[in-house]
């Protein structure tokens, strides 16, 4: 791996992805897009050569489909260049659970679930063996609260916290470092695929502001990093509770309250 890794950023035609584009590139590092907007992203990469002189190449893919995921599989295995892996495509569906099409879910579990873990499986193998390199997941708050009402999109979110935590656990003994990035409402397109108009929401955070956030969180080496939570200390508390219950999951005997008397 070169003494700055290039960077593969998935969904990297516009939004979050792009933004990472655009500051991965000032950082110096080459890079690797990949989306299905062809023309967007040579657009960005043509500015960000010009802007920056690092190399830029372009990876067509819809990473719903077998053949497209396997051709950035293999680039990930083989391109001992790469040495990032930003797993940000994702996408969200409108609409409540009994309202959505299990096919439009299906689809949104293969892009927001199935694909981080295949990119993240074909990178892994060859950062442990070199001790070094780094995957960064993309999930949301919405991944912490059910309440939202975003039920299965929330879920792959849930899913990218976990798979990013399990990750941790399992590479950062090899030197491999996993950050969670969690935004809340950030100002992109994903909201026009929902049918929201972000412009009518408060709240909404810019996405140089939240990437460049994102960015602190990975300079610092944060496990999981939630740019629009002020008091930090709410996420080390519910962390922490989980982790004091770690040493009481597992008994032989069911727990009192559920041992019937009869
Ligand atoms: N914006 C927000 O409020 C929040 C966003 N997030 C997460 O951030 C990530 C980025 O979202 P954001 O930038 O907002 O969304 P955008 O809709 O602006 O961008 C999504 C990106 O993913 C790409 N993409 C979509 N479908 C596919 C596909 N099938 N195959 C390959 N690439 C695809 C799109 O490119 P193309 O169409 O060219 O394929 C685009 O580059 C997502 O994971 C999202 O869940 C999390 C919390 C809040
Ligand atoms: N991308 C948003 C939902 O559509 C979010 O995660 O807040």
């Amino acid at each position: 791996m070169s003494e700055i890794p290039a960077v593969l950023i998935t969904g990297a035609s516009t939004g979050i992805g792009a933004t990472y584009a655009d500051r991965f590139a000032r950082r110096g590092h080459d890079l690797v897009l990949v989306a299905r907007d062809v023309v967007r992203m040579e657009a960005l990469a043509n500015r960000l050569r010009q802007e920056t002189g690092v190399a830029i190449d372009i990876l067509p893919a819809d990473l719903t489909k077998a053949e497209d995921l396997a051709k950035v599989e293999t680039r990930l295995r083989d391109d001992t260049r790469i040495g990032i892996l930003v797993n940000n495509a994702g996408t969200a569906i409108g609409k409540s659970f009994v309202e959505q099409s299990v096919d439009d879910m299906t689809r949104l579990i293969a892009l927001n679930a199935t694909a981080l873990v295949r990119l993240s499986s074909a990178i892994a193998p060859r950062l442990a063996n070199a001790r070094e390199g780094a995957i960064i997941n993309i999930g949301s708050v919405v991944g912490l609260a059910p309440e939202f009402g975003m039920t299965v999109y929330g879920a792959t979110k849930a899913f990218v916290l976990f798979l990013s935590q399990g990750l941790a656990h399992e590479l950062g003994s090899k030197g491999v470092y996993i950050q969670a990035v969690l935004p809340a409402t950030t100002r992109t397109e994903i909201w026009d695929h929902v049918g929201a108009d972000v412009n009518a929401m408060s709240n909404v955070m810019e996405v140089g502001d939240l990437v460049d956030a994102a960015l602190v969180g990975l300079d610092r080496r944060e496990p999981v990093t939630i740019p629009p939570l002020h008091d930090g200390g709410q996420w080390d508390r519910v962390d922490g509770a989980r982790k004091s219950m770690l040493g009481n999951l597992v008994n032989a005997l069911p727990a009192e309250r559920y041992r019937t008397t009869a």
